[in-house]
């Protein structure tokens, strides 16, 4: 997949790119419903032996129009969210910078300039994109805003238990500790990877080694507690239980939340290697307990738990 970063206004010409069907829209978290209308470009593409794209901006239009800084939590930060589209089977995709000049494009030239521009013959969004200055363009208006006619095609909401999928509710299901509802959401089990780095060697001593993690990217984590989770090494997948959270019990810092877990019947040295966790199911809160043999004794139930939700 080539990406192409573009401002406003940019310098591609439309004589040089292969005619395209493109999707389009912010797409935080590439879910269920943003797979839809990828998959529906992808169709046609295929079908029409055309080039395939998918058209994202950033930041996020709320950093410029909302005035809030750049602490806008992703669901999938741009470089996840690349990652999703490429392995969705897309050829390219357009990356426009959304700053205040882009905000307060017409509607007419927003499509003139990224849509007919770019020798995009069919546009593919659903129900609710809007674009150019105020949002004034949408998909109602857009056949009478573009400068020359082009297939439109409009992608309905869907909905899981009368409810619209969307990324700020899939956010409120993540920090909830919903976690198998996100992965429904989502269309994908809800991961993250990580290298195994050295803890304080408390783990092994209490007969629960931890593998700690150092997450390799920024990830939209679950409420912090205890997780059912699968763990995947090498390709091999083994069940487990995770704590994200601070250790209550040994220290008193709440900025940082670490990622630790045990693996169910697994004895090897894991230390440097890079481990994928899933997270299955939110299993307790992280607590404060007033010594080790009160940790312990939790640990044995948590497992007892979680053993029994894996079989
Ligand atoms: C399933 C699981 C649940 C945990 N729950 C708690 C908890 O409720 N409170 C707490 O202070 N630490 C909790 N921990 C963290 C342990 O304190 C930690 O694993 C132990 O101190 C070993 O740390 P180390 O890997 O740095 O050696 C939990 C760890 C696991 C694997
Ligand atoms: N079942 C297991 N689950 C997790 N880590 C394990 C397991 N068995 C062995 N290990 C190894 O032990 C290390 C964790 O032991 P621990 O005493 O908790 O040390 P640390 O505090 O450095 O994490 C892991 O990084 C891994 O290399």
């Amino acid at each position: 997949m080539d990406i192409i970063p573009l401002t406003y206004p940019h310098q591609l010409s439309k004589e040089n790119l292969p005619a395209t069907v493109a999707a389009i829209g912010f797409f935080d978290g590439i879910h269920k419903g943003h797979q839809k209308v990828i998959n529906q470009a992808l169709n046609i593409a295929h079908n029409t032996h055309k080039q395939s794209a998918v058209i994202t901006f950033d930041p996020h239009p709320s950093v410029i129009l909302k005035g809030k800084i750049e602490d806008v939590q992703y669901l999938t930060p741009l470089e996840e969210k690349a990652e999703q589209i490429e392995s969705l089977g897309i050829d390219r995709l357009y990356i426009i910078r959304f700053d205040r000049k882009l905000s307060q494009l017409a509607p007419e030239d927003f499509l003139a300039h990224f849509i007919i521009g770019l020798n995009v013959d069919h546009l593919v969004a659903g129900y609710d994109f809007t674009f150019g200055f105020k949002g004034a363009g949408n998909m109602n208006n857009i056949d009478e805003l573009l400068p020359e006619p082009i297939e439109v095609t409009m992608i309905d909401k869907i909905n899981f238990k009368d409810q619209k999928i969307s990324s700020s509710r899939i956010r409120e299901s993540i920090l909830a500790g919903k976690v198998e509802e996100a992965e429904t959401l989502l269309g994908r089990p809800l991961q993250l990877t990580g290298e195994v780095i050295h803890g304080d060697k408390r783990g092994r001593t209490i007969g629960y080694p931890t593998a700690n993690l150092m997450l390799d990217k920024p990830y939209f984590l679950p409420k912090i507690g205890v997780y059912a989770v699968e763990v995947d090494i090498d390709g091999n997948t083994y069940f487990g239980m995770a704590n994200l959270g601070y250790k209550p019990t040994f220290s008193e810092q709440r900025l940082d939340p670490k990622i630790e877990v045990h693996i169910f019947d697994f004895d090897q040295n894991l230390y440097g290697q890079k481990i994928k966790v899933i997270w299955k199911q939110f299993i307790r809160e992280e607590v404060k307990f007033a010594g080790i043999d009160q940790l312990i004794s939790q640990l044995k139930q948590d497992e007892m738990k979680i053993r029994q939700y894996f079989s």
